[in-house]
């Protein structure tokens, strides 16, 4: 019976609706027949620009800008002069590469001129290419997506991709080469994996059931499958914020009483003055959000109104949005004057804000929160007079810098708890695109255990399996697609 049931498997896997398949996008599909060609390199002046085409005259794009010279060896960098093909003018002296399809970025024929980068160079080649028969500018994202249409990109290697080029801070960049290389999508194949055999079980019993010869146990085998995958899938989706603040910045709330020194921290942590810093008390009013490199993280920065009751409406309606904001947050930093520490409004901070926060999140998993001392410049040589109930903190002087590191390096570990850290670990789910397939697997996998008959368990899986190819690629509609290329720029 063991032959039958690995046939089953086999077919399964081969089946029609096999998970995972890089299907076909449509747009912008290989069959349009037009050679899209752009500057793949940044604008402006500089050293090198590099310009390449797409498509099937690619070769005679090459051949046309380079004549009389034949084209160059394959993917080797070959030194031509180019010129216009109408007016015979020099352009320049160029690196050319020829990349015959399928072994290309696309799939398809591709050629790229590698110029010098001034702009008059550029415009010059552009415009040529440009008069070349069957070529035409590249719309955004125009090369990943016939990247895509070829099978050489899966959906989630091009969000990697989109992710990697939009990068802005050491984090994102690993976890975007992380997905980038495929790992996202190899996670979700395994998974694919382990649903096909349960089908095929549960297939096996549909067509054998009656037969005596059915291996013994083979529901029972589908069941413990799907519990697993069950598990697996659910301990992802409790990290799925992580990935997705890792990709869009976590919000880092600065709080405290009024002087504290929150816009003062903020200013240095984000190297520029976005707040105002004055000796008046509530200075800060509205919520100031900047976008901040921190710790090699990216994060959102909020100066918030210093917290205390009974001033003028202005004010209280800052308290009010600082509260507000303080509820959104992934981490506060919450800010005391260290020379002060005895005052009501510090005593009240700590009794209303500090110690509920740090009761709420006893494992880490809630709101995370540091208290940060600041102004330690003021105080006496002998070191603070504190208080042993005092929760744990860090002592900082934005006057001075001193504590900066100590604060750096608490911040790093913080946010790493926040966003994940994407060097170890499994890939995180960096779009709400990929919790929402998962949740959807998760939820069929659900349907397949309260299933009152084996067709419908069937269904339930064949359901789920559904959800995971739409994550890693291919079937997804064309309003995805664009969404997702749109983040593409010319030329990539
Ligand atoms: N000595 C000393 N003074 C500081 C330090 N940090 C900030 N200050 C001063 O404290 C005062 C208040 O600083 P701000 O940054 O405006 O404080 P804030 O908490 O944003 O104040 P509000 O927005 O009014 O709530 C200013 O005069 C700062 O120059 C510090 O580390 N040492
Ligand atoms: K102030
Ligand atoms: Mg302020």
């Amino acid at each position: 019976m063991w032959r039958g049931l690995w046939t089953l498997a086999a077919r399964a896997a081969r089946g029609p609706c096999r998970p995972c398949v890089r299907q076909s996008s449509g747009a912008g599909a290989p069959g349009s027949g037009a050679t899209i060609f752009a500057l793949s390199s940044g604008q402006g002046r500089c050293g090198i620009a590099v310009i390449r085409t797409s498509g099937p005259a690619s070769g005679h794009a090459l051949r046309s800008l380079t004549a009389p010279r034949e084209l160059p060896r394959a993917r080797s960098a070959s030194l031509r002069l180019l010129t216009d093909p109408r007016s015979g003018e020099p352009l320049d002296r160029a690196l050319v590469l020829w990349f015959p399809g399928p072994h290309s970025f696309t799939g398809e024929d591709c050629a790229e001129f590698h110029v010098h980068g001034g702009p008059a160079v550029v415009s010059g080649v552009l415009q040529a290419l440009g008069r070349v028969p069957g070529l035409r500018p590249a719309e955004a994202g125009e090369f990943t997506r016939r990247a895509f249409a070829h099978g050489k990109l899966s959906l989630t290697e091009v969000e990697g991709l989109a992710d990697l080029i939009h990068a802005e801070t050491e984090a994102q960049r690993r976890q975007a080469l992380r997905q980038l290389d495929g790992e996202l999508g190899q996670l979700c194949r395994g998974w694919a994996e382990t649903l096909t055999k349960a089908l095929a079980h549960v297939e096996a019993y549909i067509d054998f059931g009656e037969d005596d010869n059915l291996e013994e146990g083979v529901l029972e085998q589908a069941d413990s499958q799907v519990r697993e995958l069950a598990v697996a899938l659910d301990t992802h989706l409790r990290d799925a914020r992580r990935g997705q603040r890792l990709r869009s910045g976590a919000h880092v709330v600065v709080t405290g009483p009024p002087n504290a020194g929150k816009s003062s921290l903020v200013n240095l942590l984000s190297r520029k003055p976005v707040s105002i810093v004055s000796p008046e008390p509530g200075t800060t009013r509205d919520v100031l959000e900047t976008p901040v490199d921190l710790a090699g993280f990216p994060a959102l920065l909020s100066d918030t109104a210093g917290l205390r009751e009974g001033q003028g409406p202005v004010e209280q309606e800052g308290v009010r949005r600082a509260r507000e904001r303080l509820e959104q947050a992934d981490l506060i930093l919450a800010v005391l004057d260290a020379s002060d520490l005895a005052s009501p409004s510090s005593c009240d901070f700590l009794d209303t804000v500090v110690t509920p926060a740090i009761a709420r999140s006893p494992n880490g998993n809630g709101q995370r929160l540091l208290l940060v001392l600041n102004k330690s410049d003021l105080l006496p040589p002998g070191g603070p007079d504190l208080s042993p109930e005092l929760p744990p903190h860090l002592l900082l002087s934005c006057l001075t810098g001193a504590g900066l590191d100590g604060l750096l390096e608490a911040l790093r570990k913080e946010l790493a708890a926040v966003c994940g850290n994407p060097s170890t670990g499994p890939p995180l789910l960096t779009r709400a695109r990929h919790q929402h397939h998962l949740q959807a697997c998760l939820d069929a996998l659900g349907s397949y255990r309260h299933a009152p008959d084996v067709a419908l368990a069937a269904e339930a899986l064949r359901v789920a399996r559904g959800h995971l190819a739409r994550l890693h690629g291919g079937g997804g509609t064309e309003e995805v697609l664009d969404i997702i290329f749109r983040d593409f720029c010319v030329g990539k």
